[in-house]
């Protein structure tokens, strides 16, 4: 099984099979539908009342793959009824561009040992499948919608040469589970659903098209957003973490790669996959967020507490501020050392306003102590936005 799993090999094989373009071409199709079209199904909707051509709109759906030559109208007849069986075989149409989520089909598409409620269950037949949009170390993001709602869709698929990892892929999965569905705060990125069909992982979540704070500092220039943008997304960010402390969770991978956006640019907090409980901090000892991001104590190893991401929202208020990479001239590991042994810390920006220098420094001071809690850094800057107005 072990080479047939790698994500690449599916990848460069769907693309060499007729069934792969077929693919391919709907996976484009859907991404125009998906982005083009609007972000809900009422583009699907509107394309076939009024009977648009297929371009609108070729979703592709796990378990019960469609052909490319469906009409709109049989399609969104499909939609409806749920569960109904497909007539063609599906390997006919795709060859073997299903490979991949067959793992999805295989299984029930139920929690296998993974902590959710019976409302968190998949159904596999009301998922349709689009285009990969964002990739992690392990993972990846693909468009999709689930129960005529725009999702994204989290596939996991831990190395089968690597068991030690496989291991922890699987415990963090259902630690990301298990911590986000119970979850709710306009700040937090929404669980929809998960499952787990060995050897993929699946994890159904709200989907936002902004993509990650990250992305869109790249995207801007250095130092160009404005306060007020600056204070919305910090605090954003701040009001989100101030309710998963309150839930007793600390997430202990803040960085801007994992606050995803809304289109009108409102943030929320997400990839809780090293999250874990404050009351079970001893289980998650030698699991790493970031370095760049990092607390010194969480990089020297010792038992982190809720200001490890105080810490990390410091970082991200210098990234809303700077535009930039924190530490630039430096690798990860360089910049972990720099932070520990030195003391280092980001330079503060010039013409900085002095509430948010004042800010960022307390939140990453070297004992955690002194860092303050959500709540004071939620006031500080609701503060500071009542007096900038
Ligand atoms: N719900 C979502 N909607 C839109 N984009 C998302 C969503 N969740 C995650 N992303 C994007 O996908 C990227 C990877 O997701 P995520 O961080 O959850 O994966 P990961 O496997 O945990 O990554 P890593 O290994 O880097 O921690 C994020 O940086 C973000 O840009």
């Amino acid at each position: 099984m072990g080479e047939d799993l790698s994500w690449f090999q599916y990848e460069k094989k769907d693309a060499a099979t007729s069934g792969g373009l077929i693919c391919r071409t709907l996976q484009t199709l859907c991404k125009k539908a998906v982005l083009g079209y609007g972000r809900s199904l009422n583009c699907f909707w509107k394309a076939s009342k009024t009977g648009a051509s297929e371009d609108s709109w070729n979703p592709w759906r796990l378990n019960r793959s469609c052909s490319s030559r469906r009409s709109v109208e049989t399609r969104n007849s499909h939609l409806q009824r749920s569960g109904s069986s497909m007539k063609q075989n599906p390997k006919k149409v795709f060859g073997r561009v299903t490979s991949w989520s067959q793992y999805l089909e295989n299984g029930s598409g139920k929690d296998d040992g993974v902590n959710i409620s019976k409302d968190h269950t998949t159904d596999l037949s009301e998922l349709f499948l689009g285009q990969k949009f964002a990739s992690g170390t392990h993972s990846r993001l693909y468009h999709a919608f689930y129960k005529q709602q725009a999702v994204a869709v989290k596939l996991i698929m831990p190395p089968t040469e690597d068991e030690a990892l496989a291991i922890r892929l699987d415990q963090q999965f259902s630690q990301e589970v298990a911590l986000l569905s119970r979850l709710r705060h306009p700040n937090i990125v929404q669980f929809v659903s998960a499952c787990k069909n060995p050897p993929v992982f699946c994890v159904i979540m709200e989907y936002l098209p902004g993509g990650s704070l990250k992305n869109f500092l790249h995207k801007s220039e250095p130092y160009s957003l404005s306060i007020e943008l600056v204070i919305s997304i910090a605090l954003d960010t701040a009001s989100g973490m101030e309710y998963l402390h309150s839930e007793g969770i600390i997430h202990r991978d803040l960085k801007s790669d994992n606050l995803v956006m809304t289109e009108d640019l409102r943030v929320k907090v997400a990839d809780f996959g090293v999250s874990c409980l404050e009351t079970h901090k001893e289980d998650m000892k030698g699991y790493t967020g970031t370095y760049r991001w990092m607390a010194p104590e969480m990089i020297k190893g010792k038992l982190c507490s809720r200001k490890v991401d105080v810490f990390s929202f410091g970082i991200v208020l210098w990234e809303l501020l700077t535009g930039l990479t924190p530490y630039s001239d430096m690798t990860p590991v360089q910049a972990a050392f720099a932070v520990c042994q030195k003391n280092a810390r980001p330079a503060i920006p010039p013409h900085c306003p002095r509430v948010m220098a004042k800010l960022m420094k307390k939140c990453w001071s070297t004992n955690p102590s002194n860092r303050p809690e959500f709540s004071e850094v939620v006031k500080v800057l609701e503060d500071f936005r009542m007096k900038s107005k």
